[in-house]
């Protein structure tokens, strides 16, 4: 078979069994949100770490793992989620379970309780430097979903520590991020040595080639959190001045950020902690997205220039914050952020 990079366009089946078990995955998944987003079922409570979950992110954990399951039962699944909330006898439980099995039943009828509640708490994986496992964000940006923002489902396949497969769906991003015309609803797929690949959500069997581009200075534009918590827009500002990159910033919930540096839309993503922030990034977080823009020609790493590792369990402890790039601004940013952090 050619290589699918050779080409601009190919087809899902090219890129593998793998690939298409997981992005039928994430499109199913990216389906159920939107009912959610967009119907009556939606319904949030805050997790003891007082970060929201809603019944849209229980069921795509169920749908998405349930999907994998199906493909191959042998790999693990590192999942945000579990099903603890929605167990027991208790009113917000019981509601909360019963606008979950609905979510998912507007997609898949032949799904019982025990098979959601058993397929979200699948997701239960440690991680590790060794093996095959999934790491699987149902929403992405949570804050976002409930916001009517961005948001995305987020998985990756990491084979000893590394990521070796990522697909994103972003259902409330539009083609173009300067034409609020264009089409909305983007799925990307990325495959380790074999490039990156955007498709729409409407129809994710058909695969065109998706690049970085890099434009002059004036030009590089900048993606960050919305949320202030999660990313320091003081220490962006700073970062942008002394690399001489004098484009726009746009705040952005999610993984959808690396989808738009992936496709050439923004050329910089940061993720720049809080001074005395303990926080470790979850690998899911950024186990879909990170290889989008690997595979598209840029680069990924943390504030230091270390490449991210996902084989130290649950979160990418070895690392702090998140720089992803074009490749062409990455040395003159990480310079700026060395400069920045020594004090
Ligand atoms: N303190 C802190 N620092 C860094 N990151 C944090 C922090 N707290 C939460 N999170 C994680 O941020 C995830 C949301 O991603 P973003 O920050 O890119 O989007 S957003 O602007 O906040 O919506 C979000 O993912 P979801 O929970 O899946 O939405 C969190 O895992
Ligand atoms: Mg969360
Ligand atoms: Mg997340
Ligand atoms: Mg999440």
């Amino acid at each position: 078979m050619a290589a699918a990079t050779k080409t601009s366009t190919t087809s899902l089946a090219a890129l593998g069994d793998a690939a298409v078990a997981a992005v039928r995955a994430v499109v199913a998944a990216s389906r159920v949100c939107e009912t959610v987003r967009t119907g009556e079922l939606m319904q949030s409570m805050s997790k003891d770490d007082k970060s929201p979950v809603t019944v849209a992110d229980f069921a795509a954990q169920a749908i998405v793992i349930h999907e994998l399951h199906a493909f191959d039962a042998s790999i693990p699944v590192v999942g945000e989620e579990d099903a603890d909330a929605l167990r027991g006898d208790a009113e917000e439980a019981t509601q909360l379970r019963q606008k979950v099995m609905s979510a998912v039943h507007s997609l898949r009828t032949d799904l019982d309780e025990a098979a959601v509640l058993g397929a979200i708490d699948r997701g239960n994986y440690e991680g590790g430097a060794s093996g095959r496992f999934w790491a699987l964000d149902p929403i992405d940006g949570t804050k976002g979903f409930l916001r009517n923002d961005q948001y995305a489902v987020a998985l990756g396949l990491v084979e000893d520590g590394q990521v070796v497969l990522g697909v994103l769906g972003c259902p409330n991003l539009r083609e173009d991020l300067d034409n609020p015309e264009s089409v909305r609803g983007c799925g990307y797929v990325a495959k380790r040595g074999e490039g990156c690949f955007k498709f729409n959500l409407d129809n994710c069997e058909s695969l065109t080639k998706a690049t970085v581009t890099s434009p002059p200075a004036e030009e590089v534009r900048l993606v960050e959190s919305v949320e202030t918590k999660h990313t320091s827009h003081d220490t962006s500002a700073q970062i942008k001045a002394a690399a001489n990159i004098k484009g726009d910033s746009v705040r952005m919930d999610s993984q959808a950020k690396y989808a738009v540096v992936g496709r050439g839309d923004a050329h910089l993503y940061l993720r720049l902690p809080r001074a005395g922030s303990t926080h470790e990034e979850k690998i899911w977080d950024h186990a879909g997205g990170m290889l989008i823009v690997e595979e598209a020609g840029g680069r990924v790493t943390d504030i230091h220039g270390k490449p991210l590792d996902f084989g130290q369990g649950q979160t990418l402890k070895n690392n702090t914050g998140v720089v992803a790039s074009n490749g062409v601004v990455h040395d003159a940013v990480i310079a700026a952020l060395a400069e920045i952090y020594k004090n």
